[in-house]
């Protein structure tokens, strides 16, 4: 069992956009070093929840706090690592470009962040690719970048929204490893996913649905709890599908 502080704390977190309330009553912890999946279907909240973790997205009640720092926080934005689902790329520039962007906003200098470029561009295998236009990438090569540059100032919170949409299993199976690998040297990750066998992977799953958590547990437990043989069949129990 970790004992240490939580690195993200919410709760009671509510959140509408005119009359639609998005979510309602979230409260959940994510510990340091384990993968926190989102999971849940289109529309369920899933990106305005991370959004809110970040701090670029305001609830309308509750609180987050990450690292022991109440959201919003402009000193928090080094400590996080956020990879949108929309790619938030200079599509003009090449890669190389980009990265170096990123890199000097969050303050990396120079030898660091050339030996930092070349490291993340070969954990999303892109490397051959640095000196290419990003409009002349394809959708899931952005989405690799846009990885990569979540990566780029090794933080030690990393939140990503559907990270692994487009890009292919081979390339998707590595990115897992690196996942697990940073988790193995402290990194906290919550990511947001509606791909189940991506879910049985996350140390810890909240189940995300109209905007409610309606459990929050390890893969395993989740399965226990409710007889299921699959994180699908878990899922649609407490929404309340049984079969
Ligand atoms: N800025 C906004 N203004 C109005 N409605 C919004 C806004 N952002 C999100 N919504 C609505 O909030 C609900 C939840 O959206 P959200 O993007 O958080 O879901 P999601 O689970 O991430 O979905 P997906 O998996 O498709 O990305 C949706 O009904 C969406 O239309």
């Amino acid at each position: 069992m970790n004992q240490e502080a939580p690195v993200i704390t919410a709760a009671h977190i509510r959140k509408a956009f005119g009359s639609k309330v998005v979510l309602e009553d979230i409260s959940l912890e994510v510990r340091k070093a384990e993968t926190f999946g989102l999971l849940g279907p289109s529309g369920s909240g899933k990106t305005t929840l991370v959004r809110l973790l970040t701090g670029i997205e305001e609830a309308d009640s509750g609180e987050v706090h990450v690292l022991g720092v109440k959201v919003p926080r402009l000193s928090l934005l080094s400590q996080i690592g956020y990879m949108a689902q929309s790619d938030a790329l200079y599509s003009e520039l090449s890669a190389k470009d980009n990265l170096e962007f990123f890199a000097s906003l969050y303050g990396l200098r120079k030898e660091r962040r050339t030996k930092r470029i070349r490291e993340v561009m070969e954990i999303v295998d892109l490397q051959e690719h640095l000196l290419k236009k990003v409009n002349q990438y394809s959708g899931g090569m952005k989405r690799r970048l846009s990885l990569a540059i979540a990566l780029l100032h090794e933080p030690p919170l990393l939140i990503l929204d559907e990270p692994t949409v487009g890009i292919d299993p081979v390339l998707r199976k590595s990115i897992w490893k690196e996942l697990k690998a940073l988790n193995e040297r402290g990194t906290t990750i919550v990511l947001t996913t509606h791909v189940m066998d991506e879910a049985e992977k996350c140390d810890r799953l909240g189940m995300i649905r109209e905007g409610r958590l309606l459990a929050e547990d390890t893969p395993a437990n989740l399965l226990q709890a409710t007889g299921a043989s699959s994180i699908e069949e878990a899922f649609l129990y407490y929404g309340g599908v049984h079969s």
